[in-house]
């Protein structure tokens, strides 16, 4: 066989105490697409971070094309050939996507625009990705944006590009999409490290999957030798054959279940309307409009999906909804609040019950220096539960944390450890875990599962179906399709500027839907 683009072997990392990584040993090939898979807190960035210069291992050795290398920082890897794109894009609204390319590039020199285009639209048509150079970043949606950092990522020499969880905020029809791409990179010959928490993407486009538990390369076998019980009793215990995987099976077959086989969603009796938004006009931050003619009632009592290729208005609506932005038409009213009067703010909305997961978790939904005590007291300042005269019960907050850890399985030292620190999937079980105390009347939840493994998410579901149960209501906006039939009762779609529904889930089929969703 070829020498592996990248051997890692012994790779360890500790965080104090916490053995994020435990001499793990991992080989990639070239034109292999391999899957590193894992449960919130297994290691997963912690690899990504040391192949790409971001952290130093403690200990082990990382081979690049068989010569042991160190990587000081993300140039260094860069400069060996290791290209990844992030969770969160290191974007500029304003520039076009062709400007984009001149961001970092060596040595001072004018901007020639015509071979900067030229240059962009080489490397897309190479790699099959569609995407007009002229464009500006903030009107492309997610997808589109990207395309951008995985064009960015191949526009210097890769012989290994690392996705850190590319699907997780695409639709199945941009994922597929995705997916060719990595087809075509594959026969380039370039390896591809894909890190997800979507079983369908392992079995769809990797030829490997190596599982992570606890630190711990606990499985590396080509994805033929695994079954998706095997994957999640490996993610979940270490092992194969695990009672925790086998109570998961059900709802693994949910997720694979294709439309025909997907199970009619139950009809729930919704209550009298909670909130009420009518020819809502909503405009991104660039003063586009995102999407107009928004009109719905949601109920108490019934989950109400937003779906939508991500960049079509669902963050304004949700903004709005929370009392942090006003339309720019029309009103929204919820209660005794009316957009319309003076002195509707998010404060005030919180207090009669509003609850808000955040689609911007590291913006809106956490503070990175504080502890996970003082994050949960963050949505919940105005309100009685903490309040013990002028002054705020932090015991009650503390003994709350501790009951939200074990609840949630949060991996963490402890309520005052800096949620910084956790892991991304564990900041997002606490920022749930705080917005689903006290029982909150009207849940706007975005994307609520992005970044979760599938344990985590089976918990996540329950809790919104139990708030739906005792009489919330609940938005939920999301771009996974399985996730809305599996929750909600009716749906919306945004798209193109406009909106469809809601209607039943009764009343629709996946295919429809997919194509409201497409703006078809
Ligand atoms: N800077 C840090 N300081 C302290 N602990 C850290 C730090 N970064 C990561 N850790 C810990 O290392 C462990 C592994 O975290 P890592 O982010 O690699 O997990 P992951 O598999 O990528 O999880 P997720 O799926 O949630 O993104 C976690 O227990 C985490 O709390």
């Amino acid at each position: 066989m070829t020498a592996a683009v990248l051997a890692l072997s012994g790779l360890a990392k500790s965080y104090g105490a916490v053995r994020a990584v435990a001499g793990l040993d991992l080989a990639l090939h070239p034109g292999e697409v391999v899957a590193l898979v894992g449960e919130n807190g297994a290691g997963k960035s912690t690899v990504v971070n040391m192949i790409t210069g971001m952290t130093q291992p403690d200990a082990g050795t990382i081979r690049i094309k068989g010569a042991a290398v160190t990587l000081p920082n993300p140039r260094a890897a860069q400069g060996r050939g290791i290209g990844v794109v992030h969770q969160h894009y290191a974007l500029v609204d304003s520039f076009t996507v062709a400007e984009t390319f001149a961001l970092g590039a060596a040595g001072p020199g004018r901007l020639d625009r015509a071979s900067l285009r030229a240059r962009v639209a080489a490397l897309a048509a190479e790699v099959g990705i569609a995407i007009d150079p002229d464009a500006r970043i903030g009107s492309l949606d997610v997808a589109g944006q990207q395309r951008v950092e995985i064009l960015r990522a191949l526009s210097r020499p890769v012989d290994l590009l690392v996705l850190d969880e590319p699907t997780a905020v695409l639709t199945q029809e941009d994922a597929d999409r995705l997916f060719a791409v990595i087809a075509r990179l594959r026969t380039k010959g370039v390896a591809v490290l894909l890190i997800t928490h979507k079983l369908a993407d392992v079995f769809r486009i990797c030829d490997r999957a190596a599982v992570m538990h606890a630190g711990h390369l606990v499985a590396d076998r080509p994805v033929a030798a695994f079954t998706p019980e095997a994957v999640v009793s490996l993610m979940i215990a270490g092992q194969e054959g695990s009672d925790a995987a086998a109570e998961m099976a059900g709802r693994l077959s949910a997720d694979f279940a294709t439309d025909d086989a997907a199970p009619v969603p139950e009809d729930h009796a919704a209550g009298p309307v909670l909130l009420t938004a009518e020819g809502l006009r909503l405009r991104r931050a660039n003063g586009s409009v995102a999407v107009e003619g928004v009109g719905f009632d949601l109920r108490a009592g019934e989950i109400l999906a937003l779906a939508g290729v991500e960049g079509n208005g669902q963050a304004e609506l949700i903004q709005c909804l929370a009392g942090l932005a006003l339309p720019d038409a029309g009103h929204v009213a919820f209660g005794a609040f009316d957009s319309r009067r003076p002195g509707l703010d998010a404060a005030a909305l919180r207090r009669a019950g509003l609850a808000h997961v955040p689609d911007d978790r590291r913006h809106q939904g956490i503070a990175e220096g504080l502890s996970l005590t003082e994050n949960l007291i963050l949505s919940h300042l105005s309100g009685p539960r903490y309040a013990r005269g002028p002054l705020l019960d932090r015991g009650h907050a503390r003994a709350d944390t501790a009951a939200a850890i074990a609840d949630y399985a949060i991996r963490t030292t402890g309520p005052d450890q800096p949620i910084g620190r956790l892991s991304g999937g564990n900041q997002q079980k606490l920022v749930l875990a705080r917005e689903l105390l006290g029982e909150p009347r009207l849940l706007l939840a975005a994307h609520p599962s992005r970044g979760l493994d599938i344990r985590t998410i089976a918990a996540v579901q329950d809790h919104l179906r139990a708030a739906r149960d005792r009489g919330a209501g609940v938005l939920l906006v999301s771009a996974d399709l399985g996730e809305i039939w599996r929750l909600a009762d009716r749906v919306m779609v945004f798209a193109a500027g406009h909106m469809r529904g809601p209607v039943r889930l009764a009343d629709v089929t996946r295919a429809e839907l997919g194509g409201w969703m497409a703006g078809h």
